[in-house]
């Protein structure tokens, strides 16, 4: 069947995020001649104009294509662009139009994704929270909020302790680090798995440090202790300590994540389908994950139909550690997007069965949602932060 159309649409609403990157949505909804409709998700963070002008320019090269020769088309993609995994722009473009075209070629086969890729090896899927500490800044505050997030049933939730510190952290930043991490050790016991999120924003010597001062509370990870281009200060923390590293959000091709897996810089996986090439390439980075001893734990932090497309491949990855998850602190209008289809119970999610990406969109809501493409104001927060915690509390 031929692509006819490919039109990207944001959505936003009053009611926002956890942060404020994740208080926009970009879907992009492709067409075939024929009329089958499929839906994809592209990452907003801070380029929202730019993402969505780029799935306009990349959409003129899927036009009258075969939606299901998804391989040669992201070649084709891969070939024209040139920049390509330079620009996130455009790999996020091409992912988005990916994972609508699987959502096409399940319907119009009557099979959920994950049948396509040789069937489920679990029908639940492990999930660990994020976005549950929104305004948390002292110790007590995470660890009312831990003690929350553990009875609701999830038995792994990561954070970041890290206040407002940026590239380094003082005796002051490692002591309140600690406070918090130690009251959230102490809140959820030693059978729930914490872990530890950097976002990518210290040097390799402060990297260190809180490793140190944080392994005697058992992280199950310590996600991008290092700025993400690092790879000398990666080999270094990697040198100065046996946590689990965990990184991937912001790799942009196969070979990206083959590099890292392959040269024993990770130990948790964490591509995100919106980012790497949709499910095409994310299927292979499962397999070259797999064959390293390496696991897999999606990254899954912007919306509904990323989050169900992610449920799909984790379901076939046999080498799955756990699926990131922000959908009970997404605002209402995220889950409404796909009826509320996938619910975190008991800190797992069941895996959907309908045709494509597992769950139908809600039509309407799109139109009432839908936005221009705007820019994202700079508040005193980066956008990518739980809100309310880039503070110090000062013990
Ligand atoms: O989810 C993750 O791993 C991220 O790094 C993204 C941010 O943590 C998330 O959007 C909350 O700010
Ligand atoms: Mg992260």
């Amino acid at each position: 069947m031929k692509i006819r159309e490919i039109e990207p649409i944001v959505l936003t609403s009053k009611e926002k995020g956890s942060a404020t990157w994740a208080s926009t949505m970009i879907i992009v909804r492709v067409i075939t001649e024929n009329g089958a409709v499929g839906y994809g998700e592209a990452v907003p963070t801070l380029r929202v104009i730019s993402v969505y002008n780029a799935i306009k320019q990349v959409a003129k090269g899927y036009i009258g294509k075969e939606v299901e020769e998804v391989e040669k088309n992201y070649h084709e993609w891969y070939k024209q662009d040139f920049y390509l995994a330079r620009s996130f722009e455009s790999t996020t473009a091409v992912s988005a139009i990916d994972i609508a075209s699987w959502d096409i070629i399940g319907k119009e086969l009557g099979a959920p994704i994950y049948r396509l890729l040789g069937g489920k090896v679990r029908d639940r899927i492990p999930v660990y929270a994020n976005g549950w500490y929104q305004d948390c800044v002292t110790p007590e505050d995470f660890a009312e909020k831990a003690k929350e997030v553990v009875k609701t049933g999830y038995k792994a939730l990561k954070f970041d302790p890290f206040g407002p510190y940026y590239d380094w952290i003082d005796e002051r930043g490692l002591r309140e680090a600690e406070e918090r991490v130690r009251v959230v050790r102490e809140a959820v016991g030693n059978n729930v798995d914490i872990l530890i999120e950097h976002h990518g924003r210290f040097n390799a010597n402060s990297a260190i440090m809180i490793a140190k001062r944080l392994e005697k509370y058992n992280p199950g990870f310590m996600e991008e202790p290092v700025h993400h281009e690092d790879i000398i200060g990666l080999r270094k923390y990697r040198a100065n300590t046996h946590l689990r590293v965990a990184l991937g959000e912001r790799l942009l091709s196969e070979k990206e994540a083959a590099f890292y897996v392959e040269e024993g810089l990770v130990n948790i996986l964490q591509p995100d389908l919106t980012n790497i090439g949709g499910v095409t390439v994310g299927k292979s980075v499962i397999k070259i994950a797999e064959a390293n001893d390496v696991e897999v734990a999606f990254h899954n932090a912007f919306g509904s139909i990323q989050n169900a497309v992610e449920i799909q491949l984790s379901a076939v990855t046999q080498n799955l550690y756990l699926l990131e998850n922000f959908y009970d602190w997404f605002p209402q209008w995220k889950r409404d997007l796909v009826y509320n289809e996938t619910p975190v119970e008991g800190g797992h999610v069941k895996v959907p069965d309908k045709p494509g990406i597992g769950v139908s969109i809600n039509e309407k809501i799109i139109e009432q949602l839908r936005a221009e493409p705007i820019p994202l104001d700079i508040i005193e927060e980066p956008v990518w932060v739980v809100k309310g915690t880039w503070k110090n509390y000062g013990v």
